[in-house]
């Protein structure tokens, strides 16, 4: 490993991850993130962008390689430390995951379950600085004077905000998003993007976007990976990024057509 990867946040190496069908959706894929950046990551769909993330935050074992965080080979843990672990990664889904029958409160408060001990879990008691600390998360998206509407009955738009709340409640070392704006509307996508890319930049939490749509990708994103069958075909700033192989990431996939803008 050279330096840069030793002092990462997040760094992943050779990474390939083969699912039990036979399938190789990642191959010898290699990266570091250091604090701070904020990352997209673009391809079309089946590049392997999800199960990248997932394998990031262990939702899905790897086959081969290692993903270091703050150093430490996430497979030399314990399964209660890879668990602990994974209460410091924020992730935030296409379709939000929030618990419609709970209020947007409620919703940010379990952001803070890695801080509390089980009973309190258990019973939902969080004692009031964990109630400071989501509040204080809803007013970073704005989102503070909706805290006590029931979950569901909020626009797509605000959904996801929450979501962007309950994972910074958790006091996250590295948040992961996988489509977190495909289900909105083009205006709102840009919105919550965004809010989602100036409350990682305040935090300094380094932040992965997987998104589809290389226009928004090179709007927000410091730097761009460029993923295609499974390999890594590009990690640059958005500058960098040229035609050619933005047609060799989408392979064939008309570049137009992967910008709701153009
Ligand atoms: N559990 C699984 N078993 C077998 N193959 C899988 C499994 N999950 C995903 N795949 C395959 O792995 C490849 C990568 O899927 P992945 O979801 O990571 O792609 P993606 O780039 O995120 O695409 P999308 O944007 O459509 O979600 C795809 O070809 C998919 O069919």
């Amino acid at each position: 490993m050279d330096t840069l990867s030793e002092q990462a946040l997040l760094a992943v190496q050779d990474l390939s991850k083969v699912y039990p069908n036979g399938y190789e959706a990642l191959s010898n894929v290699s990266f570091s993130v250091q604090a701070g950046e904020f990352i997209c990551i673009i391809g079309r769909s089946g590049a392997g962008k999800s199960t990248l993330l997932r394998c990031i935050n262990g939702l899905v074992p790897i086959s081969q390689g290692s993903i270091r965080v703050q150093g430490t080979n996430v497979a030399s843990l314990s399964d209660n430390q890879k668990m602990l672990l994974r209460r410091k990664i924020g992730f935030i889904f296409q379709e939000f995951n929030l618990v419609g029958r709970l209020s947007v409160f409620q919703n940010v408060l379990t952001g803070r379950l890695g801080y509390v001990n089980d009973l309190q879990a258990l019973f939902g008691y969080f004692g009031r600085e964990h109630r400071e600390k989501a509040l204080s998360c809803l007013q970073r998206v704005n989102m503070s004077h909706r805290a006590n509407y029931r979950a569901d009955n909020l626009s797509g738009g605000e959904k996801q905000r929450v979501a962007i709340a309950r994972a910074l409640a958790q006091e996250p070392l590295i948040l992961l998003a996988d489509e977190p704006v495909a289900s909105l509307d083009p205006e709102l996508s840009w919105s919550v993007m965004g809010d989602l890319r100036k409350v990682a930049k305040e935090e300094g939490v380094p932040t992965l976007v997987n998104i589809h749509d290389m226009e928004t990708a090179r709007h927000f994103a410091d730097r761009i990976i460029g993923i295609a069958g499974g390999q890594i075909l590009f990690d640059g700033t958005p500058d960098q990024l040229d035609s050619a192989t933005l047609r060799e990431i989408y392979r064939n996939e008309l570049v137009e057509t992967t910008s709701r803008y153009a």
